[in-house]
């Protein structure tokens, strides 16, 4: 098959029969790996990508399908978090319906996390569910949202509040689209990044800090290792606990203060920067309850600053954030589910979080202690 891929890894979870992730320096491979893994010949492919995205790679992709006789259709929409809605999803069931796609055929998400859970819950709804391909543009995208099936849309702004589980059939990232991003659409990937060492893995968020020069300088070789060994990270967890059960909830470390900042100031900040607004929260509770050290508090803020995650929130209301945090949809039982730390690298399930700390808590990234020595 001409040139040996750059790497790859697989993925197998619960009964579902697996999927590869593979990593890439352009699209030059796409087509082929598709139909290797995929059986396109004879299917019909909808590339569905939004407004910024499509204008930057959807000709590649549009070629590489067409050079294998693949029959393309294109849904467009607007990017954007508050464009992740049934909506959208509802014109994307027209457009379907209207280029007469049926079960067999298949859907390509091309872009970020916004297209990926979008075009999923897409795929996993539409006539029951057909296959989808994930081709992660974006840095987040590329270490979280396209591995793991979560798939879904924001409901009254309520984030994911609508969804499904539904694996992709491969994962098929170029890894030279992160040049193409902006210094926040980058940095949004680092909050999930700085994320995963700070739940599994002490190690490698060490080598984080200490790659911060190359990591920002976009050099390929190191965001290659990076988003490998952060896909790794993800692939162990969602393998044992496809379904979120159990573990897999510690993936949503940042994320329950996160999403309910989202949810008030999206578009302004996207995901990433709220989540990591919100792991900061949840490392200073972390850090009251005598588990983090004072030095280890304040190297996590310190990170943030340096992969430039770091931004002074105004008008954040504590008590609206409590709140929203309290329609989460992950309140259990009537407690909300918080994710603590019991060290670097090692994280927990904790339900005994009070109103008192998330106050606090939320008071501490909301005042001017941001912004580190
Ligand atoms: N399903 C999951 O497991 C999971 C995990 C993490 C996040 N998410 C979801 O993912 C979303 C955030 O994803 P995101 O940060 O990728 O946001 P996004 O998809 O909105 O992309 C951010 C911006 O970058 C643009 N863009 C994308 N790729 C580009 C490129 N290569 N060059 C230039 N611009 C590009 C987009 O058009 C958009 O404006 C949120 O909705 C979040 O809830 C889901
Ligand atoms: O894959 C997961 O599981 C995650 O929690 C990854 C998160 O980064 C991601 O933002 C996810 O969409 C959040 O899930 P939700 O169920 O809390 O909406
Ligand atoms: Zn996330």
């Amino acid at each position: 098959m001409g040139k040996k891929f750059e790497s790859s890894l697989s993925v197998k979870t619960g009964d579902h029969q697996g999927y590869t992730i593979y990593f890439e320096q352009s699209f030059e491979h796409f087509a082929e790996i598709l139909e290797k893994d995929c059986k396109i010949s004879g299917r019909k492919v909808c590339i569905v990508s939004d407004s910024n995205v499509f204008p930057l790679y959807g000709s590649q992709i549009t070629a590489a399908l067409d050079s294998h006789c693949i029959t393309v259709s294109q849904f467009i929409f607007p990017a954007g978090e508050q464009n992740k809605t049934l909506d959208t999803v509802r014109n994307l069931y027209e457009h379907l319906i209207l280029n007469h796609f049926e079960r067999r055929d298949l859907i390509v998400a091309l872009g970020g996390g916004v297209v990926g859970d979008l075009a999923g819950y897409a795929a996993a709804t539409y006539l029951r569910g057909i296959d989808f391909v994930q081709v992660p543009t974006t840095l987040l995208s590329q270490v979280d949202s396209s591995i793991g099936g979560k798939t879904g849309v924001d409901f009254d702004s309520y984030k994911n509040m609508v969804g499904a589980f539904h694996q992709p059939s491969l994962v098929y990232m170029n890894l030279n689209t992160l040049m193409s991003l902006n210094e926040q659409q980058f940095a949004c990937g680092m909050g999930e990044i700085l994320k995963h060492g700070l739940i599994k893995n002490a190690a490698y968020y060490e080598w984080l800090i200490n790659h911060m020069t190359e990591i920002n300088d976009r050099e390929l070789p190191v965001l290659l290792k990076m988003v490998q060994e952060s896909c790794e990270i993800k692939k162990n967890v969602v393998e044992k606990d496809p379904t979120e059960k159990g573990e897999r909830a510690l993936l949503n470390f940042g994320h329950t203060i996160g999403h309910a900042i989202e949810k008030v100031k999206s578009p302004e900040l996207l995901h990433g920067q709220c989540v990591a607004l919100g792991y900061v929260a949840a490392a200073y509770i972390s850090f009251k309850r005598g588990l983090l050290s004072t030095e280890e508090f304040y190297e996590i803020r310190d990170m943030n600053v340096g992969f430039d995650l770091s931004f002074l929130i105004e008008g954040i209301d504590s008590q609206e954030i409590l709140r929203i945090t309290k329609s989460d949809k992950k309140m259990d039982a009537g407690k909300v589910k918080f994710i603590l730390l019991e060290k670097i690298g090692k994280a927990f399930i904790d339900h005994t979080v009070t109103d008192e700390e998330i106050l606090e808590a939320v008071e501490f990234i909301n005042a001017d202690n941001l912004e580190g020595e």
